[in-house]
């Protein structure tokens, strides 16, 4: 059943696919939406067409779809890790098996072109293996004390966990947050961006397929409205959120009335420092995986490009030629680049970007304009070219505000010291980059960097098994990695006494 809408849908093309199956999936099976009034069109990126409707969950849904987890749970946290491992390795498996259909399906719903979209999904097994790998070895501690006494530690599910998402990695967003949450024994109820509802679900009955019970990780639909709903309800243990700083900050307040513990994955305004001394080539292509990536899309992207004046010629020519040779349209075809950003709305912020930075004395070298591809199909879509901004200053907005399209700013600097100072210079505090052949100056600037992650003589790459997370304003917790283990899980003291009691009373 699960596979058959799985082929059926990814038999469309661009413009093609209507999705009339129900989105919300809890008690093991997809559930039909309540309140078909409240129904809000989804739109296809590419062609700007109506994909599906997207109905949100109330509170008896939200509520249903609890209890269901909360069952779940309570044979999960039972199982052995190993036996958890095995279920999570089957759903990594099947994940892997059926990668271009569900990469297909995310191209459709999200507008990134299907070679970035095939790297997601393979970045989501990866994330499903390791975690399961992980699931076997949860252990505590052993602790001697006086009189043959002593203590162990337990390391122990939190619970029903909630999962909010947000728009630009749908499906891999869904697989890094249940992985590890269900490796530790947690069960999920996982709300989507109401932007990109489609495969989530998709990934609940891959589950299913595998053998979790019923109810280990469900799907609820909706906005803002469903996401209060989750994170004030008595059930759930821990949120965990990917999204913008200020709805970051609501999610930790709300949160905080049930005590529920958080991870934050927030926005960022990353720098990106390239020393004269650096293999040209290498930045500039580090440049451009720094800022283009989902259409610019991505919360740790290097959107502040600091470039150390003597090499600034050099680096703007290589830089603008290869950014006005990225292929933009169909993102479906194997030879797109770039596809179409993820709403009207965001397209008509981004391009408002770019004319303030012109208005506040940036150059445009290239793009920053709507992109109208030549495929009438394609005619409504939401895409723009991909822009670099010169003669841009730290006090400019579109160098201190997250424009989450395909801007680079690139600015001059003298010296270290100076570059650090403004690089550090932001609320933000996600990720970081530097290219040098000088490996002192590399460390020597990682450590200097605010920022949760810094990336040498590369950017953006994802390997699940390094952990990710903001510094400051971009958030708190980790994902990926060994360390979000501690994140899903809690510690028990268990405390045994082998004598007799000394009482003080
Ligand atoms: N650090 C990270 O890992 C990532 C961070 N981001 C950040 O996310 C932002 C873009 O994503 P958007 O989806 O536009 O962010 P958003 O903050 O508008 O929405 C994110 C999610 O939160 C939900 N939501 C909105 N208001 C809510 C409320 N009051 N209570 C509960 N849930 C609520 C939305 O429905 C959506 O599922 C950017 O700022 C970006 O930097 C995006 C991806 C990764
Ligand atoms: C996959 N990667 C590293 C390009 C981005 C991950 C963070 C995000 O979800 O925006």
């Amino acid at each position: 059943m699960a596979q058959s809408i799985l082929d059926a849908m990814s038999g469309a093309s661009t413009g093609s696919l209507v999705v009339t199956e129900p989105l919300n999936y809890w008690g093991g099976k997809r559930v039909k939406p309540r309140q078909e009034k409240n129904a809000e069109p989804v739109f296809e990126p590419a062609t700007g067409r109506v994909l599906c409707q997207l109905v949100p969950c109330g509170a008896e849904e939200v509520d249903e779809a609890m209890q269901s987890a909360h069952t779940a749970y309570l044979t999960w946290r039972k199982m052995a890790g190993m036996e958890r491992a095995r279920v999570m390795l089957e759903a990594a498996r099947i994940i892997r098996e059926r990668r271009e259909k569900i990469a297909k399906i995310e191209v459709i719903n999200n507008g990134k072109s299907i070679t970035e979209a095939l790297v997601d999904i393979d970045v989501a097994w990866q994330s499903m293996e390791y975690y399961a790998g992980l699931a076997g070895t949860l252990s505590g501690q052993h602790i001697q004390l006086p009189g043959g006494a002593f203590s162990y530690t337990r390391r122990e599910p939190l619970g029903v966990c909630a999962g909010i998402g947000a728009f630009n990695y749908p499906f891999q967003i869904a697989v890094t947050k249940s992985a590890p949450a269900l490796a530790c024994g947690n069960a999920m109820v996982f709300k989507p961006s109401p932007m990109t509802p489609v495969t989530a679900v998709i990934l609940a009955e891959i589950y299913k397929e595998a053998g979790v019970p019923d109810g280990l990780f469900c799907v609820v639909q909706g906005g803002a409205e469903t996401g209060t709903l989750l994170c004030g309800h008595p059930t759930v243990a821990k949120v965990s959120f990917t999204g913008s700083v200020p709805t970051g900050k609501k999610i930790m307040e709300m949160s905080a009335k049930g005590v529920k513990q958080v991870t934050l994955e927030l926005g960022g305004k990353s720098p990106l420092i390239i020393f004269k001394d650096c293999e040209l080539e290498n930045a500039v292509k580090g440049a451009l995986m720094a800022n283009f990536l989902t259409q610019g899309q991505v919360c740790c992207n290097g959107t502040r490009v600091f470039v150390q004046k003597e090499i600034m010629p050099q680096f703007l020519e290589e830089v603008v030629k290869r950014t006005k040779a990225i292929p933009v349209g169909d993102p479906l075809l194997d030879g797109t680049r770039m596809g179409a950003l993820i709403s009207k709305p965001q397209l008509d912020k981004v391009l408002k970007y770019v004319s303030q930075a012109k208005a506040e004395g940036g150059r445009v070298l290239c793009g920053g304009d709507p992109f109208v591809p030549s495929d009438p199909k394609l005619k409504a879509g939401y895409f723009m070219s991909p822009c670099v901004l010169d003669n841009c200053r730290d006090d400019m907005t579109c160098v201190k505000e997250e424009i989450f399209g395909p801007v680079m700013s690139v600015m001059p600097f003298d010296t270290e010291e100076e570059v650090i100072k403004r690089a550090n210079n932001t609320t933000y505090g996600l990720a970081s980059g530097v290219f040098t052949r000088d490996i002192s100056r590399a460390h020597r600037v990682a450590e200097n960097l605010e920022a949760g992650t810094c990336f040498i003589n590369n950017y953006n790459t994802s390997p699940v098994e390094m952990p990710f997370g903001g510094y400051k304003n971009s958030g708190f917790g980790r994902e990926n990695g060994q360390v979000t283990i501690e994140y899903y899980s809690q510690l028990k003291t268990v405390v045994v006494e082998m004598g007799n009691v000394e009482s003080l009373f």
